[in-house]
């Protein structure tokens, strides 16, 4: 097992130059304004509750897909028989490419926290019992030391897995068999780690459990916990079948406790009744404060709010869609509704980094490799406020520290970048200075 802290860290990496201006002025201090935090001030973490698994990866067609019932492009669950048929079936035809940590929320605090070399923790269970090789094992061995997974619960009997399949087309399409992944007591949630976090992250994915399962409900004492600090409550839904069951309940679920929304397109329409990636984050902000709305090729949207006092016009072009010109405002950053006197509602997106890479071998974990990006812009605000708190950035309360433009290009820059390394964990995170980025992309 691993030591039980962690390397001390008193800095956190900030998101960086994604572009030639400043996107965050790290050599360039006012001298009127001083620095109040102490050296051994400790950076914000995120904290996030997953289900611990294994990615156990094949390439498969689609006739494989159908003849275990799984469903292209979403994930499901499947049964002991059935994961056991799979297993056997994938081992035969020596089809396994390599058997990783997974989990979309625990994906995004391992990303989170490459690109920030800063501290995410991670609630969750584990076996109590670990041999060398099995899952739970290749489970620590592939998570990012900055990753605390001091909080986990012991429990006995094996973590998940999930055959993710990966077709020609490069979409994945995951079998998820649960063994005891859904068994998280609500005593391992502890009230003092969600109260200090700069951000709880969860997935729709949670609330999917069989009779006798807990961790629905430890997942719900943790969002009314972040919710009555004020603790940012970030929902990523994870597939479209989850949603479509009952997508009443989930936008009741977040306008009562949302704060930042990630979705597809997918998801978002099932969710919104919205096929327009757009339209249907527009739609999504009737509930929640912050929406990402990823769309493969087409790139991605962000929505939400800023107080009309401190909004920020553009001066990209303006573009046409479902709401004309709708990026007027991109240059803004994002709000609460609650915090904006008069609150106005802000569009952005953006076309996929160098229209993608040249070649996508498999697309696992995109989406969620641009919600952390806008973790850690949330989180870097969060450092930069208490750093700094008399900086005229937090004349209001606003969730991150760059505008939507930024976000969305930095979200974008590390989707591109998990597409390119092929897998949705990250072994490294970005270029300090992307030297090529102005002449290639940027100023295009
Ligand atoms: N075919 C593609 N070409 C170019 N860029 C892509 C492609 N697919 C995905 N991307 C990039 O990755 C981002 C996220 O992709 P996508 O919408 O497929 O995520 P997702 O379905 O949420 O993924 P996951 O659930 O596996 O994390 C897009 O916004 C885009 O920047
Ligand atoms: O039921 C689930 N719970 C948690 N994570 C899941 C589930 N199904 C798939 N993924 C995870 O989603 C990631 C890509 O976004 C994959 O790495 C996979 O592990």
């Amino acid at each position: 097992m691993r030591a039980p802290s962690l390397n001390p860290v008193s800095q956190m990496k900030f998101p960086g130059q994604r572009k030639s201006k400043h996107y965050f002025p790290v050599d360039r201090r006012d001298p009127m304004i001083q620095p109040l935090a102490s050296p051994e001030g400790q950076p914000p973490y995120v904290v996030g509750i997953d289900q611990t698994l294994v990615d156990i990866e094949a390439h498969v067609d689609d006739a494989f897909l159908a003849r275990y019932g799984l469903s292209k492009g979403h994930s499901l669950l499947v049964s002991d028989d059935t994961a056991e048929a799979i297993y056997q079936a994938i081992l035969a035809g020596q089809l396994v490419e390599s058997e990783f940590a997974g989990g979309t929320v625990a994906n995004t605090l391992h990303n989170y926290s490459v690109l920030s070399d800063s501290r995410s923790i991670l609630l969750g269970v584990m076996s109590e019992q670990i041999g060398v090789g099995s899952y739970a094992y290749r489970y620590l061995c592939s998570t990012s030391s900055r990753v605390d997974l001091n909080h986990l619960q012991p429990v006995q009997g094996p973590i998940g897995r999930c055959f993710t399949f990966v077709t020609q087309d490069g979409d994945r399409s995951f079998g998820i068999s649960p063994g005891a992944m859904n068994r998280l007591s609500h005593q391992y949630i502890p009230e003092s780690v969600i109260n200090g976090a700069a951000a709880l992250v969860i997935s729709a994915y949670l609330v999917r459990g069989e009779e006798g399962d807990t961790m629905k409900a430890s997942a719900m004492k943790a969002v009314s916990l972040a919710k009555a600090a004020g603790v940012p409550v970030v929902l990523t839904l994870g597939t479209r079948h989850v949603i479509e069951a009952d997508p009443a309940w989930w936008q009741a679920f977040i306008a009562e406790y949302v704060t930042v929304l990630a979705m597809n397109e997918e998801e978002g329409a099932v969710l919104t009744g919205q096929q327009d990636p757009l339209a249907a984050a527009a739609k999504a902000l009737e509930w929640a404060d912050l929406v990402l709305c990823t769309a493969g090729p087409l790139g991605l949207f962000m929505a939400g709010y800023t107080d009309e006092a401190f909004k920020r016009e553009t001066s990209h072009p303006l573009l046409p869609g479902c709401i004309p010109e709708f990026n007027r405002f991109e240059f803004s950053r994002p709000m609460r509704r609650t915090d904006c006197q008069a609150p106005l509602a802000v569009f952005s997106h953006i076309s996929p980094y160098m229209g993608g890479p040249h070649k996508i071998k498999n697309t696992n974990g995109a989406g969620d490799g641009a919600l952390s990006a806008v973790l850690h812009d949330m989180a870097a605000n969060c450092f930069h406020r208490t750093s700094v708190p008399n900086s005229a950035k937090h004349v209001a309360p606003f969730l991150s520290y760059s505008s939507f433009a930024q976000l969305c290009k930095y979200a974008n820059r590390v989707s591109y970048e998990v597409l390119c390394q092929s897998s949705p964990r990250l072994s490294r995170g970005l270029p300090e200075r992307e030297d090529s980025l102005e002449e290639a992309y940027w100023e295009r």
